[in-house]
C-alpha cells in the first residue's frame, strides 16, 4: 500500500463487475464502493498526475441521445451505499427493480451511480471518465481479431458459428456500437496523457464510440458472421450455422420452441438412448438466458456526442495519432468482423486452421442429416394425414394418378418416336 501511495503517476480505474444479472449489492461494492475507496487511495498519492475512471456508453442508456456529462441519479449514491449495510439480500432483492428504474440491469445502473461518486469526490483530483460502448476483438494490435473473453457479442458468436442460435430478437437496422478494445487501450492512453499534461478545469467525459464515425447496423454484422463461420466453420458444430433476427414475441417464441428447444431435446432423447449424459437442454437453457439479457442493446440505438474525443484527437501530434489510433473512421467492418470471428475461433476456441477442411465436411454431413430429417418428418405428417382426412386421401390419389398417367404419357411417346 505505501508502495502504491508513494509511487503512482497516474490510474487507470478498470476493475467493475460486469454481469448484468449480478446482485444489488455485489455491484455497488464492485462499481460503486470500490470507487469511492480508490477515489479516497487516489486523494493520498502525492505524485498522482491524473485519474482515468473507466466507465461505459450504457451508464444512461435509459437515454436515447447521451451527451458527454454526468448526468444526475434519482437517488444519492451514498445513499444507497448506506442502505447496503442494513439491508437484508431478501429486501435488497425485492427492491432492486424500483431502485433500477429504466436502467435494464443492475451493471449500467450501478457504472451511472459510480460515475456520479466520481464527480462528487473528485476533490482536488485530476480526474477523467473513459466510456466505451461494446467492447469488441482487435482491430490492429497485438493483431487483428484477438479477444480473451465472452462478454459482449463474443459469446454469441461462438452459439451461432456453433449452429446452437438461430434466432435473436433484435432490430437489424439498429446500430451496433461495437468497438475494438485496443481503440478504447489507446483512447484511454490518450486520455491520460491530455488529463495529465494539460489539467482540464473540469472532469472532462470522452464516449468511444464508433456510430458517430462510422456508423454499423446489426444486420450486416449478423450476416458478415454467418458468411465468415460458412466460409471458415467452427469444429463440431451441433447444427449448420443460420440466424435470422426476429421482431415480435410470438416470431420469438415460435423460434424458441422449433429451432432452440426441439432440436435441444431430440439431441438429448438420442443421447440418453446411446446411455450417455444429456446436456443440450441444459446449455440451450443458459444460452436463451444470456440471449434474454443481452437482446435490450440490441434492439435499440443510441446516439453519442463525440466533441471532447474528437477535441482529443485534434490535440494529438501526427506520429502519436498513428501510435495511439482510435480513428475508427478508418475501420472497414466487414474485414473486423471476418478476423473477429476468427479470433473467436483462434483464441476462445482454441481450435487451429488445420482443422478446417474436417469442420467442412461435418457440416456436408449435417446438411445431408437436416435434408434427410425433413423428408422422414414430411412423410410421417403426410401419412398421418391420409390416415384421417377423407380430402387427403382423395389429394394423395389425385396426385398419384397424375403421376402415373404423366409417366404413361411419356413412356407411350418414346416408343412412338422409337
Ligand atoms: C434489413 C436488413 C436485414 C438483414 C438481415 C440479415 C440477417 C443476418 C442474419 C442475422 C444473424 C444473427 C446472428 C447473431 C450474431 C450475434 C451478434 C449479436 C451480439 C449482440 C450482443 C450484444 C451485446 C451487448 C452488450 C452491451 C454491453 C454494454 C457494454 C458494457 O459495458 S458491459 C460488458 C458486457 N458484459 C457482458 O457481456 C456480461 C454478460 N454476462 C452476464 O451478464 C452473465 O454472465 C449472464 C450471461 C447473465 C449469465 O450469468 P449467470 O449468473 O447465469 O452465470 P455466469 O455469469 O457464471 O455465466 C454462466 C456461463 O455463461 C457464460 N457467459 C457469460 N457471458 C456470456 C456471453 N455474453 N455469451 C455467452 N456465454 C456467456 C459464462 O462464461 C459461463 O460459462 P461457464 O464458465 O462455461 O459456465
Ligand atoms: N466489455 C465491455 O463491453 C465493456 C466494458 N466496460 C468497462 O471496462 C472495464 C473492464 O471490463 P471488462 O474487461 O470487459 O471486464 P472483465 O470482467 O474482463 O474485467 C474486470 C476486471 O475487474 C477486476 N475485478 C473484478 N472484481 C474485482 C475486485 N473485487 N477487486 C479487484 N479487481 C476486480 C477483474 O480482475 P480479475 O481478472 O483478477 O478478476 C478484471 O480485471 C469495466 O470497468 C467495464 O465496466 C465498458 C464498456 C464496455
Amino acid at each position: 500500500m505505501q508502495e502504491l501511495l508513494s509511487c503512482t503517476n497516474v490510474v487507470f480505474h478498470c476493475a467493475a463487475t460486469v454481469r448484468f444479472n449480478d446482485s444489488l449489492r455485489h455491484a455497488v461494492q464492485l462499481n460503486v464502493t470500490a470507487t469511492q475507496k480508490l477515489l479516497l487511495m487516489a486523494s493520498q498519492m502525492p505524485k498522482l498526475e491524473a485519474f482515468i475512471h473507466i466507465s461505459t456508453a450504457f451508464s444512461n442508456c435509459n437515454l436515447q441521445h447521451i451527451d458527454e456529462v454526468i448526468y444526475p441519479c434519482p437517488v444519492e449514491p451514498k445513499k444507497i451505499i448506506d442502505s447496503m449495510e442494513w439491508l437484508d439480500d431478501a429486501i435488497v432483492e425485492e427492491i432492486t427493480p424500483k431502485l433500477i428504474r429504466d436502467w435494464p440491469n443492475t451493471y449500467t445502473y450501478t457504472k451511472a451511480l459510480g460515475e456520479m461518486v466520481v464527480h462528487q469526490e473528485s476533490g482536488n483530483l485530476n480526474i477523467a471518465i473513459v466510456r466505451p460502448s461494446i467492447v469488441g476483438a482487435t482491430w490492429q494490435e497485438p493483431f487483428p481479431g484477438w479477444v480473451d473473453n465472452v462478454n459482449g457479442p463474443s459469446g454469441l458468436i461462438i452459439a451461432t458459428g456453433k449452429g446452437f442460435l438461430r434466432a435473436l430478437r433484435g432490430a437489424p437496422m439498429a446500430v451496433a456500437d461495437l468497438i475494438p478494445v485496443d481503440t478504447v487501450v489507446n483512447l484511454t492512453l490518450a486520455v491520460g496523457w491530455y488529463t495529465a499534461v494539460h489539467r482540464p478545469k473540469s472532469t472532462l467525459i470522452y464516449h468511444c464510440t464508433s456510430s458517430n464515425f462510422n456508423p454499423c447496423h446489426w444486420g450486416k454484422m449478423g450476416f458478415q458472421i454467418l458468411a465468415t463461420c460458412e466460409k471458415i466453420p467452427f469444429e463440431r458444430a451441433f447444427r449448420r450455422p443460420y440466424a435470422d433476427f426476429t421482431t415480435n414475441t410470438i416470431t420469438t417464441q415460435y423460434q424458441n420452441a422449433v429451432s432452440h428447444w426441439a432440436p435441444a431435446i431430440i439431441y438429448d432423447l438420442y443421447l440418453r438412448l446411446t446411455g450417455r449424459k444429456p446436456r443440450m437442454t441444459k446449455l440451450m437453457n443458459r444460452l436463451l438466458r444470456t440471449v434474454s439479457v443481452l437482446e435490450y442493446f440490441v434492439n435499440r440505438s443510441w446516439e453519442w456526442s463525440t466533441n471532447n474525443t474528437e477535441m482529443l484527437m485534434s490535440e494529438l501530434s501526427p506520429e502519436d495519432q498513428r501510435v495511439f489510433n482510435f480513428d475508427v473512421r478508418q475501420l472497414n467492418w466487414l474485414e473486423y468482423i471476418e478476423n473477429y470471428v476468427l479470433g473467436v475461433k483462434k483464441y476462445l476456441l482454441k481450435e487451429d486452421m488445420a482443422g478446417v477442411p474436417e469442420a467442412k465436411q461435418h457440416l456436408r454431413r449435417l446438411r445431408n442429416i437436416h435434408y434427410l430429417f425433413n423428408t422422414a418428418l414430411f412423410l410421417i405428417a403426410w401419412r398421418l394425414l391420409i390416415a384421417r382426412s377423407q380430402m387427403a386421401r382423395n389429394v394423395w390419389l389425385f396426385i398419384v394418378s397424375l403421376c402415373y398417367k404423366c409417366i404413361s404419357y411419356f413412356r407411350a411417346s418414346s416408343s412412338l418416336k422409337a
